[in-house]
């Protein structure tokens, strides 16, 4: 199998970063700050993203990393941090063998900073590089939703590895197209998923669980007859795709069943198990630059489940663009069958055709 070792890395590496985003998710102070371009932040999305970096530092050391988070608002705010460290240095897988593989604890307090900063590669056309988002969808977690752990391997811009935890995503699919998904959720027994999937190897899912991988099961998108009987999946904030469009879109493609809501890659990994069938993203902001760890690891996790991503000119998405999708607008996933109808239809609501 291609990629054994770095499956497995990324995989136990996001399986011990929902340990800390899970205790972040029951605390109600969850270390809120407000980014640069106002978009919030908390001690999940810093913790997390060190405990990973750390993972594929220690065994991939010439690899690049495009991380979403930057450390400089916490070498100001030494409170914030010492937090997130109380939070970090007992975090641990409990079976030794999958710990020991990602290196064990970090070293230090300040260490922890630098290793937040390791994700600060620009990305581009060659080489190994990591998009990791560590906690994606942070509004939905904040909230009290859905959120994911997102972690992919883009070699010479090409996607190879694909592994998004979603903590609060049931186990049983079937239980996934209810309307709450999206809503207030806990991490009760039952929940937490973990998806993965490897170029030209298919898409798998298993528990989340505090130890070592559970058994996986191969997962794929549903078959969908006609357009009409299709169920889409969408994010819930306004302000991230156009939702009018959205239901424009539905309409011409002869959809009457309600959208389901749900925020960050849980999208793309619900409609990769059948829990939904269609994910749109179009446009609110003419200018908005998608970033690449928003959706390296889902578009792979859809494609080889069956599935088609492309943005709305029907262009795949390029991740070798840099940080961000330069060279697309929007995002359009569907059952690779029914693509072209799919992009028709936004081509005529958004006015391209
Ligand atoms: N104007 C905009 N258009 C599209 N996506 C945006 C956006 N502003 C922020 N985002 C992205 O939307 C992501 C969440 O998507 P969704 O709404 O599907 O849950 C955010 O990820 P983070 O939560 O990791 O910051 C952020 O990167
Ligand atoms: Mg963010
Ligand atoms: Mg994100
Ligand atoms: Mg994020």
């Amino acid at each position: 199998m291609a990629y054994e070792q770095e499956l497995r890395v990324a995989e136990l590496a996001v399986q011990r970063a929902s340990l800390l985003t899970k205790k972040v998710f029951n605390e109600k102070a969850k270390g809120e700050l407000a980014k640069d371009d106002k978009s919030p932040v908390t001690k999940g999305d810093f913790g997390a993203q060190a405990l990973i970096i750390q993972a594929i530092a220690q065994n991939f050391p010439d690899d690049e990393i495009v991380g979403e988070e930057e450390a400089s608002e916490l070498r100001q705010e030494s409170a914030l941090r010492a937090e997130i460290w109380d939070l970090v240095k007992d975090i641990k897988l409990d079976d030794k063998a999958s710990d020991e593989l990602l290196g064990g604890p970090l070293p230090s307090e300040e260490a922890m900073l630098d290793i937040i900063d390791k994700g600060n590669s620009p990305g581009g056309p060659k080489g190994r590089i990591w998009a990791l988002d560590p906690i994606d969808g942070t509004k939905g977690f904040l909230r009290g939703g859905q959120y994911a752990v997102c972690l992919g391997l883009i070699v010479d811009g090409d996607v190879k590895v694909g592994v998004i935890g979603c903590p609060n995503l049931p186990v049983d699919n079937a239980q996934s197209l209810t309307a709450d998904i999206g809503g207030q959720q806990s991490d009760a027994e039952g929940k937490g998923v973990l998806f993965s999937a490897v170029k030209g190897e298919g898409s798998k899912s298993r528990p989340l669980t505090n130890a070592a991988l559970a058994p996986s099961n191969p997962i794929s998108m549903r078959p969908v007859p006609d357009t009409s009987k299709a169920v889409f999946c969408e994010g819930v904030e306004a302000g991230h795709s156009n939702q009018g469009d959205n239901a424009a879109v539905a309409k011409r493609l002869g959809i009457t069943a309600p959208s389901v809501r749900l925020d960050s890659q849980a999208k793309y990994c619900s409609i990769a198990r059948g829990a939904g069938d269609i994910y749109l993203r179009l446009p609110v902001k003419k200018d908005y630059q998608e970033k690449i760890w928003d959706h390296a690891a889902g578009d792979l996790i859809v494609r080889e489940a069956g599935g088609q991503v492309t943005d709305v000119n029907g262009k795949r998405l390029d991740f070798s663009k840099g940080r961000t999708l330069a060279d697309n607008k929007g995002v359009v996933a569907a059952p690779a069958a029914l693509q072209d109808q799919v992009i028709d239809a936004v081509q005529v609501v958004l006015n391209l055709k």
